[in-house]
């Protein structure tokens, strides 16, 4: 297989959680070329499930890419770039996906020991595929009994590998904040009760609850990615919604956050006269490496002289992490060099990684 073709060709056509047909379509026509002996493919709504039969197996090794994109117009300048308006592969599934078919490749040409099943999962920027597909059929009866995973790292160099035993990544929640007061005329603000005011106010206040109500020695973030209010600039706008994410490194203190944004919501909705409704949308739970089988690749990596590296704490989420919590395993994070960060519109990882990163998923399912 071609992996920088490969790359190009999912890149083009980024699909945003369960609408991703195409890339379905395309990993299947890949997997379709590889001998099918000791494969059972099976799709599980926008996902698909590829289970390798081992050839004289004691275990079931899991390896999951996820293969949806985001909602981000392309900046990179790429002759590849992404064929679907306002969609990007930006925060490196386009390589999570050519590194699952490259190990795959391998492992149809040349069956590993033990079973393998491959997992390809939609949805992983929201609204969260990996809980659902734990509960599905193919899962249940192919279940693994260790599982593992890969995230691009723009910041690392190519050729370098990163992990940690224990909390890689945040707890997360997505976070709708959605305010109803009075709308009126520009001219006349004492008869109407302004929601683009409101919810300015209450971008500002939630910045308090991790500089003054969180104990410093724990992590949180509250970001707000959306504003949106009014229609017209002499209009007083008698709605406003504020879109974000809430990060945490444990599930009391995403409590205490929540609890936190609703005291600030019921002064506000006292403050200036206005409802306001809140939705939580997603969560994820926290991607936790498994200590043992998190140490025993990392020496595996070093003995096959792999550059590893020690990875700190890092506040993305991953829904992986409800993979993680049923079944032992982890995750690393791939060095691919770019300037631009995740989530990007320039994110140009190098394609050099790719090869690497097939290299190490196809070693550790020979040898974990
Ligand atoms: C690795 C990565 O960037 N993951 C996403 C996961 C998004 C979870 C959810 N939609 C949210 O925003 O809370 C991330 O933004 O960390």
């Amino acid at each position: 297989m071609d992996y920088v073709k490969t790359r190009r060709a999912l890149h083009k056509i980024p699909e945003l959680g369960f609408e991703e047909v195409k890339t379905q379509q395309l990993l299947l026509d890949m997997i379709d070329t590889m001998p099918g002996d000791n494969l059972t493919v099976e799709t599980w709504r926008t996902g698909i499930f590829v289970f390798v039969r081992g050839t004289s197996p004691t275990k079931t090794i899991g390896y999951r890419t996820d293969i949806d994109g985001l909602p981000l117009e392309e900046n990179t300048g790429y002759s590849f770039s992404s064929e679907h308006p306002g969609r990007m592969h930006a925060c490196g599934h386009d390589f999570h996906m050519t590194i699952a078919l490259g190990a795959l490749e391998y492992m149809a040409a040349e069956p590993p020991r033990n079973n393998v099943l491959f997992i390809f999962q939609p949805a992983e920027e929201g609204p969260g595929g990996a809980e659902p597909m734990l509960r599905s059929e193919p899962m249940k009866k192919w279940k693994p009994d260790t599982i593992f995973a890969l995230h691009v790292a723009p910041e690392l160099p190519v050729r370098t590998i990163s992990t940690r035993p224990g909390l890689l990544f945040a707890n997360t929640s997505e976070l709708y904040i959605d305010f109803k007061g009075v709308g009126g005329h520009a001219a006349y603000p004492h008869k109407a009760f302004d929601m683009t005011v409101a919810a300015s106010y209450f971008v500002t206040q939630l910045q308090q609850i991790v500089a003054r109500r969180i104990d410093p020695l724990d992590s949180a973030v509250v970001t707000i990615g959306k504003i949106q209010a009014g229609r017209v600039q002499n209009i007083i706008a008698e709605t406003s919604r504020l879109e974000g994410t809430i990060r945490t490194t444990s599930g009391i203190v995403m409590k205490d956050v929540k609890g936190e944004i609703e005291k600030l919501a019921r002064g506000m909705e006292i403050s200036n006269d206005c409802n306001i409704t809140i939705d939580y949308g997603a969560n994820y739970y926290q991607v936790y490496n498994e200590e043992e089988v998190t140490e025993k690749f990392t020496a595996l990596m070093k003995e096959m002289g792999y550059d590893c590296r020690e990875a700190d704490r890092a506040m993305t989420g991953e829904d992986f992490g409800y993979m993680l919590k049923e079944i032992p395993g982890f995750m690393f994070w791939l060095g691919v060099d770019s300037q631009a960060g995740l989530h990007q519109s320039s994110l140009k990882p190098k394609e050099e990684a790719l090869e690497y990163g097939v290299s190490i998923v196809k070693d550790t399912l020979y040898h974990l």
